[in-house]
């Protein structure tokens, strides 16, 4: 992995939050006056002691009280407000990356590629976002006035505060062994709920196979495995992490009874006076209590700067869209030139110098053995895969000018495996458009010979779709991917396998619409394993481990390359190899 692209990802993250640098700035402004107040508890000790209970003056203590009540108020107020700041840091640094690395996930998930879970993406934010809002950023603010605290105390009396900084340093020594022994096994609990997660999300998506084959039994215990193993790792983090927090917590309770039994002792030799010791004891505690609390925050600091990292990769390797100039509606001129792809992740090509020409009104059946490239060939066409090698230009311009949005306005796909949303059918063929227009859901069904078919559903367009798409057959499913790939009126239209699950009615559906297609001037790209796919096509590419074997005249091609071509596509001719 580049470094120069975690870095750019790193970058990317940092520039977000140097937009709330105001707010940053005003947390350390309340910060400083919240620990400014810090001092009244010990100041008032101070005088309470020393010249309230020597002076015996009842009005001295009702003054006293009263300020110090005022004082805490308005510390209590700032402290408020510092918390509501950080809130609201950690939501806009959430607000401004949420669409940013949903469509990272989203794009990396679709790359395939291997290295990074994308399903952390989203859980990483919300630990940042946590970690932002939480107390633990105060730590942050509130550790610069440690050292000033002891000096306070330094003055006090030079034992005392030499106790508080031997007190702060082995609570400094247990955040430091706290952070060694916790971050394999945090980063070991994280690791195995996500695997267990996604398995859980992939049984999920599978289950009718997994109960038609009777694989309940060995995938659940798969899967408790991994069950077990975070939680093991969470039982083992939890433990070494809670060890260390009451340790320090139990430190800090006994420091400040240690300090008071010193200063009590100081006091016994006229070193130091009643009041000092114990406003001493009330400014140790608050001294280390940033130490203290970093301890206390520590798993969702780690976990903040796991997802951080994590982030960084992600956002580095899916850097944002730069935006594009917009293209005219391009005419249905496709020229695939010594194109070579790489699957993401991977080193062989599976397609290899691909090269040939489609016009507007033509249609192209690619044919070839299982894994020859055709799916590959359709990804590159529709731009889900950019070439390793060579260019896909539509009418001149290389597929990336287009934008991916943009693209997806000119290209329609219908992949081997149909996938449909949650939503009704309408909004499915309308790409989850949120307010679909009618007319162009309409226009497409029709254009794809679905329009009766999805009458018949019980309620029509209006029909809702579990997450699953499984209330319809495949073969309707295939259907209504056919009206999804024709919405909008796109000039190129590649369809993969686009006959799979069709019946008669299904396949007569897809030919005119194919038929159609081409009257329109749109140029139309068939992956065929099926005869009855190609009868509408009047070019043939016959691929071969990702090569052209064959490129030319449907009838042509098939004759010189096919002994049965009379049976896969009847009507072309008697001629046999
Ligand atoms: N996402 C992927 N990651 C890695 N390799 C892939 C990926 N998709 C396809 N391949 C590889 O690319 C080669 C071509 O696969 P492709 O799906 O393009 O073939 P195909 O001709 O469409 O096959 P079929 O007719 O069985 O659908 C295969 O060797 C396959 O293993």
């Amino acid at each position: 992995m580049a470094i120069s692209a975690v870095k750019a990802g790193a970058d990317e993250l940092r520039a977000a939050l140097k937009e709330s640098a105001n707010a940053f700035l005003a947390i350390g402004l309340f910060s400083f006056f919240v620990n400014l107040l810090v001092l009244t508890g010990p100041l008032f000790m101070l005088q309470v002691y020393d010249r309230v209970l020597a002076s015996r003056s009842e009005a001295t203590l009702v003054a006293l009280t009263g300020l110090m009540i005022g004082l805490f108020a308005i510390m209590g107020v700032l402290d408020h407000i510092r918390g509501r700041l950080a809130a609201r840091i950690g939501a806009n640094f959430q607000a401004k990356f949420d669409k940013r690395v949903f469509n990272a996930v989203l794009d990396r998930t679709s790359l395939n590629a291997r290295g990074i879970s994308t399903l952390t993406g989203m859980r990483d934010l919300d630990a940042i976002q946590g970690a932002l809002s939480s107390p633990a950023l105060f730590t942050l603010f509130d550790i610069p006035w440690t050292p000033f605290f002891l000096f306070i105390i330094f003055m006090f009396h030079p034992a005392m505060g030499l106790l508080g900084v031997a007190g702060g340093l082995v609570l400094v020594s247990f955040t430091w062994l706290n952070q060694r022994g916790t971050k394999a096994d945090q980063e070991r609990a994280v690791l195995a709920s996500r695997m267990s997660d996604e398995m859980t999300q992939s049984l999920q998506k599978e289950s009718d196979t997994v109960r038609a084959l009777g694989m309940r039994r060995s995938v659940s215990a798969r899967w408790q495995v991994l069950r077990d193993r975070a939680l093991d790792a969470n039982v083992g983090y939890s433990d070494s992490n809670g060890f260390y927090t009451i340790t320090s917590k139990t430190f800090r309770v006994f420091l400040q009874s240690a300090i008071l039994a010193l200063g009590a002792w100081l006091v016994l030799q006229n070193s130091m006076s009643a009041g000092a010791m114990i406003a001493s004891s009330i400014l140790i505690g608050r001294a280390l209590a940033p130490i203290d609390g970093a301890i206390g925050s520590w798993s969702l600091v780690q976990r903040a700067l796991q997802g951080w990292r994590q982030l960084s990769e992600l956002l580095g390797k899916v850097p944002e869209e730069e935006s594009r100039t917009a293209l005219p509606k391009p005419r249905a001129i496709l020229e695939v030139q010594q194109v070579t792809a790489i699957p993401p992740g991977e080193q062989v090509a599976t397609l290899r110098m691909l090269s040939f020409n489609l016009n507007p009104g033509q249609a192209l059946g690619v044919i070839g053995q299982s894994a020859s490239g055709k799916s590959t060939l359709a990804r590159i066409l529709t731009g889900i895969w950019h070439p390793a090698g060579g260019h896909v230009r539509l009418d001149g311009a290389s597929l990336d000018q287009y934008g991916f949005d943009g693209l997806a306005d000119h290209v329609g796909y219908l992949p081997q495996d149909v996938v449909l949303f949650e939503g009704t059918i309408a909004e499915n063929i309308a790409r989850m458009q949120s307010h679909p227009d009618a007319e162009k859901v309409v226009a497409a069904a029709k254009k794809a010979g679905a329009h009766d078919m999805i009458l018949r559903l019980p309620d029509g367009y209006d029909t809702r779709l579990p997450a699953t798409g499984a209330k319809l057959s495949g073969g309707q499913k295939q259907r209504i991917g056919l009206a999804r790939a024709l919405f909008g009126d796109p000039v190129l239209v590649v369809l993969d396998e686009p006959n799979s699950n069709l019946d008669a009615e299904g396949s007569m559906a897809l030919n005119l619409a194919i038929r159609n297609l081409k009257a329109e001037g749109k140029s139309v790209v068939i992956m065929a394993h099926r005869p009855a796919a190609i009868e509408e096509c009047d070019l043939i590419l016959i691929l071969e481990n990702g090569q052209r074997l064959a490129f030319g005249p449907r009838d042509d091609v098939l004759r010189a390359h096919l002994r049965n071509h009379a049976q896969v596509v009847p009507g072309t001719g008697t001629g046999s190899k």
